[in-house]
């Protein structure tokens, strides 16, 4: 390609000077920028090109010809094969110190931004690592903030980073040959299972009823599902553990209403899972990758299990969504209520609000809180866990919030604060327009894309937001995901 200096099949040894959001190592070639999987910065690579394109090209490590000092062995045996973790050869810290570059980054790039250097942040809080930046780094979101630049506090992250996942979606296909059932993890960039016993980042507890289930599937000749042809029974396996209760859910996901010896499964894995409340069955027939169907039903014991963060129990069903690092969870749900603001007066709404967990947390501080979530049985979740709480100035509606956010603004619900926590797409821009139109004194985004973070906080700036202060918390070590909390206020009162 003319204008580009190597070719595939080319080998070139170059410095790495950066991660791509993916976790590949960035390294230059007279300018050209090379994207080279399993590479981390400070390494010097031999790399094999492998594609080229216009602005940059891709290549394989091929040899290692110096390692960075934050290089490190993955603990994990399959973490060369599977493509859960991106990052276990990086060491803690380094991941800690690349996730807040990489949010200011994207915040100054896609959001254009002003972002404060990183030294002024890192003067703001305790360090990266620690639990102490979240006490630290959390200051007033006032309005006379004015157009001073953000400032990007360090990642909140784990004193343990290991263990830490209370919930496993593991998907099952059939074994060698065809025959046989197997369950474990996608090949990285595939659809390909691959057998799974253990994983780092899994509760032990997970870990342990998802090697039971597979056991007891193959002993009752469960047939797995195969996206080719459609046909088979399982498609994939749910396991939750509540950390707080030591209760334990199985979600088998079948292609089909047909559940085979139901009674004998639910014998069996009362047996040999120690804690397990709740066995439910989850019907999706589409030729989708979606996980879940819209139908579930109870095979043995209740619908949901029972968690608590923060002093709050949370009933949890199986479609329902919840974070999946209990011990961090608690860190960003104070870090919102911190930005939020609040002096006991306040009606807040709670936008994407799942089981009600940040809303019922906000209730505790505010005179009314609404929430709103797409999927009915989390909102069933949510009213229950306020009764639980006995917390009664929460008000749950089902929808998409985009549609009931209007619906509340046509009845006169006027919040001084809105925290969204949308999927990773972000927030719809139809939300944001009525957020604009309501306008709150603060709005709070908890977000696990800053890209698509980046984009909503731009349309906020230009309808009269200021972004104030962006809390990262490392929700999912080893991976190249972060989690932000932003404190954001109105400015033209
Ligand atoms: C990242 S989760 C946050 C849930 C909750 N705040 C928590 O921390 O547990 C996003 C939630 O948004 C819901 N959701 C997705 N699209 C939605 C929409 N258009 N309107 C309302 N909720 C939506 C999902 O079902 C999910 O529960």
């Amino acid at each position: 390609m003319a204008g580009v200096p190597v070719a595939v099949g080319d080998s070139v040894v170059i410095d790495v000077v950066g991660m791509t959001h993916e976790g590949q190592g960035v390294g230059r070639v007279e300018g050209y920028t090379l994207f080279v999987s399993g590479a981390v910065p400070g390494d010097r690579v031999q790399a094999e090109v492998q594609s080229i394109g216009k602005s940059f090209g891709r290549a394989r490590l091929a040899a290692l010809v110096a390692a960075s000092p934050d290089r490190i062995a993955a603990p994990c045996e399959i973490y060369e094969a599977c493509g859960g973790c991106q990052l276990q050869h990086w060491g803690y810290a380094a991941q800690l110190r690349w996730k807040r570059e990489h949010v200011a980054g994207v915040l100054a790039r896609i959001g254009k931004l002003p972002v404060a250097p990183l030294e002024e942040a890192a003067g703001e809080a305790g360090g990266p690592g620690t639990a102490d930046a979240a006490q630290a780094g959390v200051r007033e979101i006032a309005p006379d903030a004015g157009r001073a630049p953000v400032v990007v506090l360090p990642v909140i992250g784990m004193d343990e980073p290991w263990r830490y996942r209370n919930k496993a979606q593991v998907p099952m296909a059939a074994g060698i040959g065809g025959h046989g059932l197997i369950g474990g993890f996608f090949e990285q960039g595939s659809h390909q299972v691959v057998d799974m016993e253990a994983c780092l980042i899994q509760q032990e507890q997970n870990e342990e009823t998802v090697r039971a289930v597979k056991r007891i599937a193959r002993s009752l000749g469960y047939s797995a599902y195969d996206r080719a042809t459609g046909r088979g029974l399982l498609r994939h396996v749910v396991v939750r553990h509540a950390e707080a209760t030591g209760q334990r859910m199985v979600v088998l996901i079948t292609n089909g209403r047909d559940m085979p010896h139901a009674d004998e499964l639910c014998g069996l894995i009362r047996q040999d899972i120690p804690g397990v409340a709740s066995i439910c069955q989850n019907i999706n027939t589409s030729a989708t990758s979606q996980v879940f169907g819209e139908e579930t039903r109870v095979l043995w014991g209740d619908e949901v299990i029972y968690d608590e963060i923060g002093g709050i129990t949370f009933a949890i069903s199986a479609r329902s969504f919840f974070q999946v690092n209990p011990t961090q969870t608690e860190r960003l749900y104070r870090t919102a209520v911190d930005y939020a603001g609040l002096t006991g007066e306040e009606t807040v709404i709670d936008a994407y609000c799942g089981i009600g967990t940040i809303t019922l947390f906000l209730a505790r501080h505010a005179r009314r809180v609404y929430g709103v979530e797409i999927i009915p049985e989390a909102i069933e979740d949510a009213r229950r866990n306020a009764l639980l709480n006995h917390i009664n100035n929460a008000e749950f509606a089902v929808g998409p919030a985009e549609v009931v956010m209007p619906q509340w603004q046509a009845e006169g619900v006027a919040p001084d604060v809105i925290v969204v926590d949308p999927p990773r797409k972000g927030c719809d821009p139809a939300l944001l327009a009525t957020m604009l139109e309501l306008r709150p004194a603060r709005i709070v985004y908890v977000s696990c894309d800053p890209a698509t973070l980046a984009r909503d906080l731009r349309v906020l700036e230009d309808g009269g937001y200021r972004t104030v202060e962006v809390q990262p918390v490392d929700m999912f070590p080893h991976t190249v995901h972060v989690e932000c909390v932003v404190g954001i206020c109105r400015v033209d009162t």
